[in-house]
C-alpha cells in the first residue's frame, strides 16, 4: 500500500495557526502525546480483560526519548496500534477535525478565554505540530493479520501512507523538532515536562532509563488502604520542605459526577499571605492545571492536593465553567465534605480540634463569611477563645455571658479585645466587674463580628475600650455622682483647657471611684468602620478611614483626684488634670514623643513638689 493525500477539504491550513496562537504552551504537546499512547495501551489492557484480545500483554511502558543528533523526539508504546484505515479515520479525519475545531473556537475568543483554553486544553495529536514540522507514525495493530503502516506529513495539509515493517506490537510517534523549538531536544527540558504533566500517569512512562511516574498515586486508591503516613509521605512529594499538613480528606465519588482527590489542610504560616493555586487539577491522572478556580470554592482555595475528575469540562472558558452544572455540584460536594471533615474532628477530639484552631480558625471564618451552606454547618463548630485561652463554640459563648452580660435591654453584649497587651487596662476594668472578655484578633474578625450579630439572636459585640466599664454594657442601675452640676461643667472646661485637642470629646461621668479618674475611649461604631476599612471591607468604608479618630475622654467625677483638681489654685488645676489625661493615655499605649517627655518631667515636679 502507497497512498498520499490531502487530509482535509478545509483549504485553510491549520498549522500556521496551531503554532502562532499556542505559543505560550507548546510543551502540551508531550502530555498529549504521552497521554495517547497511554490511552492505546489501557485500551488494550481492556481488552485483554475482556478476552477480545488474547496474545501476550507483555512489557507495556510507553517509552520518550530523544535524539539530538537526529533531531528527533519518539515516544513508543505498545498498546492496541492502529492499521494504515485506522490511521486514515483516527489521525487524519477525527483527530484533524478535532484540531481545526479547536482552531475554529480559539480565533474567536478574547485574550483571556484563550489563555484559558491554552492552559485546559489539549490539542490531541495535532499539538505536535507546535514543535515538530514533520511528524511519523510507525504503528502495527494488535489485530491478528494486519499489517504495519507508516504515516508521514510535513505539517501541510498533505499526507503520505504506506506499509511498514514493524516487528512489534502497538505506536511509535516521531517528532522532527523544527528550529525554533530546539529547547525541546533537551533532555533535561523534556524531564521537567514529564515530571509536571505525566507524573501520575497510570501506565509507567520510561525516559532515559528510568521510569518517571508512580501508576498508582494514592488518590485512585481506597481510604481503608492507605495509613497517615501514605498521606504525609506524599503531601511530602507533592510539596517537598512543607510542614507536615493538619489534617486530610480523601474525596470519593462516582455519582453523579466522577472525583477523586485529597484535600489537606496546611499549616497557615501568615494569615495575609493565602498561598494559592496548591490544589492539582487532574483528569484521568494526567495533570491539567494549578489554577482551579471555580472548580473549588473560593474559600477552600487556601488547601492543598489534588482534585482528579474526568467531568470537569476542561476545553471551555471560564464564564462557562462557571456555570457548568458539574462544576456548581463538585463546588457543593466539597464544601460540604471539609465541613463534614471539621466536624468529625471537633466531634471526636475536641482537644486536639482547640489545638488546631490558630489554624484552621481561618478557613472556618473564611467559609462562614462566602458561603451561607457552610456557615449553618460550621457554627456548631466555629469556636471562639477567651483572654484567659478557654475555648467556647458560639452557643456555648453565649449560655456562658447570659446571666451577666445582658443589659437593660435584653441584649447580651459580647465584649472582646483585639490586643490583650495594649488593652489591658480595659481588659482588666472588665473583669474586676465579673465580665468575661474574648480575644477576636485575627484579620477576618471585624467582619466575623459583623456576621455573627447579623445571626446571633439580640446580641451585639463590643470591643473593651469602647466606652468607660460601666456604660459598656448599659444595666438600669446608675452611680450617683458626688459633684453637683456646676462642679462638674467646670471639671468638664478645666480638663478641654488642659487637653486642647478638638479630637478629644471631653465628659465628665459618675464612674466608680474604684475606677481610672480619666479613661479614653473609641466608639465602637467609629473604629469598627475603620477596622473594616483596613481589611478591605467595601467600598463605602473609604470615607471612614480617612477621618481622625474621635476620642471620648471620660472623666470621672467620683475619684478623689476630680475633687483636688477643682479645689487646686491657679495653673496646678490644670496640670493636674492633663497628668490625669496622660495617666489615662499611657494606660493606652497611647502617650509618645514630645508629649510623654512632657509627662515625664511633669510627673518629676510633681513629686517634687508633694
Ligand atoms: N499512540 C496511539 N495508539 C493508538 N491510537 C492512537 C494513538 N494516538 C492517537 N491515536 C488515535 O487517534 C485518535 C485521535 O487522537 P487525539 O489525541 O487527536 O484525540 P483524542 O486522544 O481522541 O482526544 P484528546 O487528545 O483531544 O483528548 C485517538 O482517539 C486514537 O484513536
Amino acid at each position: 500500500m502507497q497512498e498520499k493525500g490531502s487530509i482535509s477539504i478545509h483549504t485553510e491550513n491549520i498549522f500556521p495557526i496551531i503554532k502562532k496562537f499556542l505559543y505560550s504552551d507548546h510543551e502540551i504537546f508531550l502530555r498529549e502525546l504521552v497521554s495517547n499512547a497511554v490511552d492505546a495501551t489501557q485500551k488494550l489492557k481492556s481488552l485483554a480483560q475482556l478476552g477480545e484480545f488474547k496474545g501476550e500483554l507483555g512489557e507495556l511502558k510507553v517509552k520518550v526519548s530523544v535524539d539530538k543528533e537526529a533531531r528527533t523526539i519518539t515516544i513508543s508504546d505498545r498498546g492496541l496500534g492502529m492499521t494504515g484505515e485506522e490511521i486514515k479515520k483516527y489521525i487524519n479525519q477525527i483527530a484533524f477535525s478535532g484540531a481545526s475545531e479547536f482552531v475554529e473556537k480559539y480565533k474567536e475568543k478574547d485574550a483571556a478565554a484563550k489563555d484559558q483554553i491554552i492552559g485546559q486544553f489539549g490539542l490531541g495529536f495535532y499539538s505536535a505540530f507546535m514543535v515538530a514540522n514533520e511528524v511519523e507514525i510507525f504503528s502495527k495493530s494488535y489485530k491478528e493479520d494486519t499489517e504495519a503502516a507508516h504515516w508521514v506529513c510535513d505539517g501541510s495539509t498533505e499526507f503520505s501512507l504506506e506499509t511498514a515493517e514493524k516487528a512489534d506490537r502497538g505506536t511509535d510517534v516521531v517528532l522532527h523538532v523544527a528550529e525554533d523549538s530546539d529547547e525541546f531536544l533537551e533532555a533535561a527540558r523534556l524531564r521537567t515536562i514529564l515530571t509536571k504533566y505525566c507524573k501520575f500517569l497510570p501506565i509507567e512512562i520510561e525516559f532515559e532509563g528510568e521510569v518517571i511516574n508512580q501508576t498508582a498515586p494514592i488518590w485512585t486508591k481506597q481510604p481503608s488502604e492507605l495509613t497517615d503516613e501514605d498521606y504525609t509521605k506524599f503531601y511530602q512529594e507533592l510539596y517537598p520542605f512543607s510542614e507536615a499538613p493538619l489534617f486530610w480528606i480523601h474525596l470519593n465519588v462516582d455519582y453523579p459526577f466522577n472525583l477523586t482527590g485529597i484535600l489537606y489542610f496546611p499549616k497557615v504560616k501568615d494569615e495575609l499571605q493565602f498561598q494559592r493555586n496548591k490544589i492539582q487539577l487532574y483528569s484521568r491522572q494526567v495533570f491539567i492545571t494549578d489554577e482551579v478556580k471555580d472548580v473549588v470554592p473560593e474559600f477552600l482555595m487556601l488547601l492543598h492536593g489534588v482534585i482528579d475528575s474526568p467531568d470537569i469540562p476542561l476545553n471551555v472558558s471560564r464564564s462557562f465553567l462557571q456555570a457548568d452544572a458539574a462544576v456548581k455540584k463538585i463546588n457543593t460536594y466539597i464544601t460540604k465534605k471539609v465541613a463534614d471533615k471539621l466536624a468529625e474532628l471537633f466531634r471526636k477530639d475536641r482537644m486536639g480540634f482547640e489545638e488546631k484552631w490558630s489554624d484552621i480558625g481561618l478557613f472556618v471564618k473564611y467559609g462562614m463569611l462566602s458561603d451561607e451552606k457552610f456557615y449553618e454547618k460550621a457554627k456548631d463548630f466555629a469556636l471562639v477563645q477567651n483572654v484567659g485561652g478557654k475555648f467556647f463554640t458560639l452557643k456555648e459563648y453565649q449560655e456562658f455571658v447570659q446571666a451577666n452580660q445582658k443589659d437593660k435591654n435584653d441584649q447580651t453584649v459580647v465584649l472582646y479585645t483585639t490586643d490583650p497587651e495594649s488593652q489591658h487596662a480595659f481588659v482588666q476594668a472588665a473583669q474586676d466587674r465579673g465580665y468575661d472578655v474574648l480575644k477576636l484578633d485575627a484579620v477576618l474578625d471585624p467582619h466575623f463580628i459583623g456576621q455573627l450579630e447579623q445571626k446571633l439572636e439580640k446580641t451585639t459585640f463590643k470591643r473593651v475600650d469602647a466606652d468607660t466599664v460601666g456604660k459598656l454594657i448599659e444595666k438600669d442601675e446608675q452611680q450617683e455622682s458626688v459633684l453637683s452640676d456646676d462642679d462638674k461643667t467646670k471639671l468638664q472646661e478645666l480638663y478641654k483647657g488642659a487637653i486642647s485637642n478638638e479630637h478629644m470629646h471631653v465628659q465628665v461621668e459618675a464612674l466608680s471611684p474604684q475606677d481610672a479618674p480619666v479613661v479614653i475611649t473609641l466608639p465602637e461604631f467609629m473604629r469598627r468602620m475603620k477596622d473594616m476599612q483596613r481589611t478591605g471591607g467595601g467600598g463605602g468604608m473609604q470615607m471612614f478611614g480617612s477621618l481622625p479618630d474621635s476620642y471620648t475622654v471620660s472623666v470621672n467625677a467620683n475619684h478623689p483626684i476630680a475633687q483636688r483638681v477643682l479645689k487646686a489654685e491657679g495653673e496646678a488645676g490644670s496640670k493636674l488634670a492633663r497628668q490625669a489625661y496622660d495617666l489615662a493615655l499611657l494606660a493606652q499605649g497611647m502617650l509618645k514623643g514630645e508629649a510623654l517627655t512632657a509627662f515625664v518631667k511633669r510627673s518629676a515636679d510633681l513629686l517634687a513638689t508633694e
